[in-house]
């Protein structure tokens, strides 16, 4: 069944994927510091996440919030993460239980547990034979202070989960990059998200019930390093790209039938 979706952060990269693989299949507001430049399914409300009472108003009628605005800079300094990731995010959660939203799902990232590829494991922990694993179990290492504003998020999340019976999904995000994987990074490859993976994962985070998860946002990489066992498991995410199908930005070999 179509669910009423608000989307914030919905003219940037992660909502153009999303937005491009689900805009018929759900109700849609989108939320926006930034007007759209182009046609959107739905309503546009153009707004901060750090205006409260605009934030309110947009949650009327909501089933489920998918919050991607926020700073997406690995190398955003503090006041713009404290404000925009942290005292935004806050904003969202608490409006979202107020409007009586039955979930949020929370863009975080990779970001949030980068301080686990340490020197000693990069970089044979971005290759196939490697079998070194995160499952979204393990506590943060962030690698920046926008990963320490990831982590933070997914907190929140867990408290407005646990104090609230809100239902959350953190997603922590790879890489997304559209047509293709990163070329000559083998990090991004091994975190490469496609935009029709992206698009079905968070489909499934609309769909599917859930209490509190934190999930891999990734493509079925061989050379994967983040485990995507309980996006499978508790939303149902079934993706079908993989970085090694790719060389280059030729897509060489297709899945097995
Ligand atoms: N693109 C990627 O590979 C990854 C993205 N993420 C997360 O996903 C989310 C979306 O990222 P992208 O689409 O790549 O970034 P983006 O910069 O393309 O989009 C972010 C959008 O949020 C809006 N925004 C920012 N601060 C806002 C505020 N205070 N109020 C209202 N709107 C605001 C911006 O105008 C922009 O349209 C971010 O939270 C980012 O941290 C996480 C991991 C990887
Ligand atoms: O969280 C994010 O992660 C991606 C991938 O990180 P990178 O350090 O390999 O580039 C990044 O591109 C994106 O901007 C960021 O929001």
């Amino acid at each position: 069944m179509a669910q009423s979706v608000l989307l914030t952060g919905a003219a940037g990269r992660v909502g153009e994927a999303i937005l491009g693989g689900l805009a018929d299949d759900h109700e849609w507001r989108l939320l926006d510091r930034n007007p759209p430049t182009d046609d959107q399914p739905g309503e546009f409300v153009v707004a901060d996440i750090t205006d409260d009472d605009a934030v309110r108003e947009a949650m009327d009628g909501i089933d489920v919030v998918i919050h991607l605005a926020g700073d997406p800079r690995p190398e955003a300094p503090w006041d713009s993460v404290l404000t925009n990731n942290i005292d935004g995010t806050q904003t969202v959660f608490e409006a979202a239980v107020d409007a009586g939203v039955e979930s949020v799902v929370f863009a975080s990232s990779n970001h949030a547990v980068g301080n686990y590829e340490t020197d000693a494991r990069t970089p044979e922990l971005y290759r196939e034979h490697d079998d070194y694993l995160l499952d979204g179990t393990e506590l943060p290492r962030p690698s920046n202070l926008y990963g320490v504003s990831k982590a933070a998020g997914e907190t929140l999340g867990r408290y407005y989960h646990d104090e609230h019976d809100l239902s959350v999904a953190c997603v922590r995000i790879g890489n997304l990059t559209e047509g293709h994987p990163p070329i000559d990074y083998e990090r991004g490859q091994a975190m490469w998200l496609s935009y029709r993976d992206c698009a079905h994962l968070f489909d499934r985070c609309i769909r599917a019930d859930y209490g509190y998860e934190i999930v891999y946002g990734i493509s079925d990489n061989d050379r994967k390093y983040y485990s995507i066992e309980r996006a499978r498991e508790a939303l149902g995410y079934d993706p079908e790209d993989n970085s090694a199908y790719y060389d280059g930005e030729e897509r060489v070999a297709e899945p097995d039938a």
